[in-house]
C-alpha cells in the first residue's frame, strides 16, 4: 500500500477526505456533493449514514457514487462491507465495533480500499497496518458536534506514525481550515472532515477551497526530522 491510497493521482503530502453528513436526502445532497468535488482536490468521499435502513444506504449510493467515481474520487462506504461490495463502492471504512478488518477484506477483495478506525491507539494502528489496512484513522483531534467522540488524539501520534510506517494515516474530528496546520505538519496523509465542508457558510465548494488552501499553506516539518531530532536529510 503506497502513501497515495486512496488517491488516484500521484501521492500528495496531504489530501482532503470528505465524509458526508450523517443524515441526508440523496436528491438534495447530490448538487452539494458536485459543488464540493468541483471546487478542488478531494481524495475520497465516505458515505456515512447513521440510523437508516439498508435501502436508504442503497439509494444514497446509487445517487452519489457515480458523482464521485466520474471525477476519479474514490467512493467509500462507512460500516458495511457487505453493502459496499453490493453497491460497487471503491472501499469501506470499519470501526473497532464494526465488521473486523479481516472479514471486511474478505468481503471487499484485495483491490478495494479498507480503512480502519484506530482512535488514539498505536497498538490498534499497528495491528490494522500489519493485517493489511489501506489506511488507519486517528481521532478525534478537536471537539466535534458530528459524533460523540470517546477518544482524543494528539498530533504527535500522526508524527510517530508517519515517521515509522508506510500505511497512510487519516486524521479526523473537528478539523477545520483554521486548526488543521499542526496535523498537516505532523504528517497526516488525509484530513477527514464533515462540518468544515458541509456547514461552511459559503457552501461546500467554499469549504473544500478553504481546506485545500489551508493544507497547502501548512508546513510539512515531519519529513525533515526523525523522532530523535536528527536531520533525516
Ligand atoms: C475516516 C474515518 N475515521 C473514523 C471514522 C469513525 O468510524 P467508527 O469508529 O466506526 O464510527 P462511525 O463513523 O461508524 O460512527 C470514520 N467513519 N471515518
Ligand atoms: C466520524 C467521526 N469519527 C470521529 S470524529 C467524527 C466526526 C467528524 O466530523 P467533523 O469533521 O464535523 O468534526
Ligand atoms: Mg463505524
Amino acid at each position: 500500500m503506497s502513501k497515495g491510497k486512496p488517491s488516484q493521482a500521484e501521492p500528495a503530502a496531504c489530501r482532503l477526505y470528505l465524509v458526508t453528513p450523517p443524515v441526508l436526502e440523496p436528491a438534495a445532497f447530490a448538487p452539494r456533493l458536485i459543488e464540493a468535488l468541483d471546487a478542488g482536490d478531494v481524495a475520497c468521499v465516505q458515505l456515512r449514514l447513521k440510523n437508516c435502513s439498508d435501502d436508504d444506504v442503497r439509494r444514497a449510493c446509487d445517487a452519489l457514487r457515480p458523482i464521485a467515481q466520474e471525477r476519479d474520487v474514490a467512493f467509500i462506504l462507512n460500516d458495511s462491507p457487505r453493502l459496499a461490495r453490493e453497491m460497487g463502492c471503491d472501499g469501506v471504512h470499519v470501526g473497532q465495533t464494526d465488521t473486523p478488518y479481516r472479514d471486511a477484506r474478505k468481503i471487499m477483495g484485495n483491490d478495494a480500499i479498507v480503512g480502519v478506525t484506530c482512535h488514539d491507539s498505536r497498538h490498534l494502528a499497528m495491528v490494522a497496518g500489519e493485517e493489511g489496512a489501506d489506511y488507519v484513522a486517528f481521532g478525534a483531534f478537536f471537539p466535534t458536534a458530528t459524533k460523540i467522540a470517546e477518544h482524543h488524539a494528539e498530533p504527535d501520534l500522526l508524527r510517530w506514525w508517519a515517521e515509522l510506517m508506510e500505511v497512510p494515516c487519516v486524521a479526523i474530528g473537528g478539523i477545520t481550515a483554521a486548526n488543521c496546520a499542526p496535523l498537516v505538519a505532523a504528517g497526516a496523509d488525509f484530513l477527514a472532515v464533515v462540518s468544515a465542508v458541509w456547514d461552511h457558510p459559503g457552501g461546500p465548494g467554499a469549504g473544500v477551497a478553504a481546506m485545500n488552501a489551508a493544507i497547502a499553506a501548512a508546513p510539512t516539518d515531519w519529513v525533515a526530522t526523525k523522532t530523535d531530532g536528527t536531520d533525516a536529510g
